[in-house]
């Protein structure tokens, strides 16, 4: 049994139906709600690895060969010298800590609307697995203004306008990022331009998912976030200075992405795994908990506009597309209710 299908299971439930848990008020035993069997995988330390995560400086010049050797072999690696300053990094972690110390009462205002995708609440995937997960998150697209304002009425602007800031320069990043992606995978821009669509309302889709791991009175039992892939291209991470991240590599088993000082963590997602016909594969990965560090990360997901019609590039004609051409908002809608299903679902 694979990584994923050992813990996936239909939730009884649907995703606004689960409220967040107060971890401030948690003793042992774990509730039975959050406490989950061990997975069967292992969990490798990095010195038992024959290669290990690539760290890609972005001055260099074989930042493509080394992006390239991150993607193909690991579906991960780290950035430094990525022009976003540590300054606002440390800000970014500090507004969302600022966040999640808030009593849940407050943190309840708020919350996710049914139907809604921002606010605070569960992971979008918590309907997909029988055990809860030692996590909460708040979904930013866009402004953060509305929720905010909920939270902190007399004294919101200081969080908005670090997440405002913080998500400009995720975006250069990110478009940089997809230079360099493409260059080594030897797609032209053109290949994949979605410049036509953003004269409509659409530019890419991009999502700020802040994420709080409590600190956990038995790691072993529970799971921060569940093994899953990321939908959109690609995922830049800020993890705080505590383990763990971790990527499922076959054959392997966990494999702990360290916290380097200063880097940021790209993971692959799977629309990077469609378009690259599967050069690229989406890496499976999960966070686990921790008995003394209260943990953050802030997640930024980067992606095309929700029009914007998907397929393979294939770089000749002996190569045939192995995945159906579609629109993202059609991946999308498919992968929010087959999960870790949807790629094989659209497979040729
Ligand atoms: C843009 C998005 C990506 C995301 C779903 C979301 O609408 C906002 C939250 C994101 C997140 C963060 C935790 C893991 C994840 C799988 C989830 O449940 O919510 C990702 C989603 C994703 O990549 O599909
Ligand atoms: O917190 C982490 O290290 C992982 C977060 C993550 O996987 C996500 O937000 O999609
Ligand atoms: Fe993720």
């Amino acid at each position: 049994m694979d990584a994923l299908s050992e813990v996936y299971k239909d939730h009884p439930l649907s995703l606004h139906e689960i409220t967040p848990f107060d971890f401030n008020s948690v003793q042992l035993p774990v509730p039975d709600s959050h406490a989950w069997p061990p997975s069967s995988h292992p969990v490798v330390s990095p010195n038992e690895q024959l290669s290990s995560i690539p760290v890609v400086d972005l001055r260099d010049h074989d930042a493509v060969e080394v992006i390239r050797r991150g993607c193909e072999t690991w579906g991960v690696f780290q950035v430094v010298n990525h022009g976003v300053t540590q300054q606002l990094v440390e800000e970014v972690e500090s507004q969302t800590r600022r966040l999640f110390s808030l009593p849940l009462r407050q943190k309840m205002a708020a919350l996710r609307t049914p139907g809604g995708s921002t606010g605070y609440g569960v992971a979008r995937i918590t309907p997909f697995f029988s055990k809860l997960m030692w996590h909460e998150g708040f979904t930013i697209i866009g402004s953060s203004a509305d929720h905010a304002g909920k939270l902190w009425p007399d004294d919101y602007l200081g969080f908005c306008n670090v997440m405002d800031e913080y998500q400009k320069r995720m975006k250069i990043l990110a478009e940089e990022l997809l230079s360099l992606i493409l260059k080594s995978l030897n797609i032209p821009q053109g290949r994949v331009n979605w410049g036509d669509l953003t004269g409509e309302a659409e530019g890419p889709t991009m999502a700020l998912q802040l994420n709080s791991y409590p600190t956990c009175p038995d790691p072993t039992q529970t799971i921060g976030l569940a093994p899953h892939t990321d939908s959109f291209l690609f995922t830049i991470l800020h993890q705080s200075d505590s383990d763990g991240l971790q990527i499922f590599k076959d054959g392997v088993g966990w494999v702990p992405v360290d916290p380097v000082p200063g880097a940021l963590v790209v993971n692959i997602g799977d629309l990077l795994h469609i378009i690259s016909n599967g050069q690229f594969p989406s890496v499976l990965h999960r966070a686990v908990t921790n008995r003394t560090m209260h943990r953050v990360s802030v997640a930024y997901f980067y992606g095309p506009p929700m029009d914007f019609q998907l397929s393979p590039v294939v770089n000749s004609s002996h190569e045939c597309p192995c995945y159906r051409s579609l629109k993202v908002k059609e991946y999308i809608s498919i992968r929010s209710k087959h999960l870790d299903r949807a790629l094989s679902m659209i497979r040729i």
